[in-house]
């Protein structure tokens, strides 16, 4: 299961431009149980059909088979970036994300996750490093900070049409998203008395409410009940910008993720594309606490 990494690609390619089975396997002349099986690794496309898949998803082969990085232009590039308190937090930080890639930052509490996030956001200054933003900041970012920034006193449903105001988004139907995000019960609720989940629930639909080239979930689950966790993952799993998220559910963590980078002392010790990790037996959690205990493990 943990080496399908190919079936995976196809359904996330496949579910990405919303194709059924049925309809995939129309278009590549097989039966939909062939497809069914490419999926669940229980066979493998030939040659001409890998190419054809390729052409489908519009997606090179290598990304389609090994899941390697498409020669996209980065979105975000720090380099070198250093940023003390009373002690160093960040003490050489360097890496890239590129367009559409869906990225977890792990490490322990305290490690600079959100120091690294305010960073990139711009709430904060690097005191040495470069960060080039290769989108428009102001229209073209979007954040789910740890710390929800909502206003108390409005009206759920308030809140809402204020930020589809702000942003200008014209075909937004705002009773429609208050359904789907399971806050039709809450919309004339005062935002201060929802619960914490409620809160995170308003946070999550306004962070993803506009379209973006570059999505940051700082901890985006935390006080969410399993359902709305499960809800959470399957609706960032639609959202077509680069993602970088800070989180550890790592239930779910291995199905959503093309990358990972591990913050450890300062500095990303450990950059590792998820399929490679698959492709080793391991899922991420173990992963994770492989490397975030034992500097020296690597896969060379
Ligand atoms: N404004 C600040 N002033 C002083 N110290 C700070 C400030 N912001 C963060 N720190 C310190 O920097 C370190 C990293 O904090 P940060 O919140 O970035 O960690 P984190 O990896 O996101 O942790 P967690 O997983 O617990 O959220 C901590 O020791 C924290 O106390």
């Amino acid at each position: 299961m943990q080496n399908n990494s190919l079936g995976k690609q196809i359904i996330r390619l496949r579910q990405k431009q919303q194709l059924s089975q049925a309809k995939l396997a129309e278009r590549l002349f097989v039966s939909r149980q062939a497809i069914s099986k490419w999926e669940n690794g229980e066979a493998e496309p030939d040659l001409d059909k890998l190419v054809q898949l390729s052409q489908i998803f519009n997606v090179d082969l290598d990304y389609l088979v090994l899941n390697h990085p498409m020669h996209q232009a980065s979105i975000l590039t720090l380099s070198k970036i250093r940023k003390k308190y009373q002690q160093p937090i960040l003490r050489d930080v360097s890496f890239s994300l590129h367009n559409h890639e869906r990225v977890a930052l792990l490490g322990s509490n305290g490690a600079g996750k959100t120091t690294l996030v305010n960073l990139i956001a711009g709430r904060i200054r690097p005191d040495s490093g470069t960060i080039q933003r290769n989108y428009q900041p102001q229209l073209e970012f979007s954040l789910m900070p740890q710390q929800n920034v909502l206003i108390g006193p409005m009206r759920v449903q308030e809140m809402i049409e204020l930020e589809v105001s702000i942003s200008q988004l014209k075909t937004v139907d705002v009773p429609e998203l208050l359904k789907r995000a399971n806050l039709w019960d809450q919309r004339n609720q005062v935002i201060g008395s929802l619960s914490g989940g409620q809160k995170r629930k308003l946070m999550f639909l306004l962070t993803v409410i506009k379209p973006a080239q570059l999505f940051i979930f700082d901890e985006p689950t935390v006080g969410m009940d399993l359902e709305t966790i499960d809800r959470f993952w399957q609706h960032l799993d639609q959202i077509t910008g680069a993602t970088l998220v800070i989180t550890h559910d790592f239930n779910q963590i291995d199905h959503y993720f093309d990358r990972v980078l591990l913050l450890r002392e300062g500095v990303i010790t450990a950059d590792e594309r998820v399929a490679t990790i698959h492709a080793h037996n391991q899922n991420l959690d173990t992963w994770y606490r492989q490397h975030n205990q034992t500097p020296e493990v690597s896969y060379e």
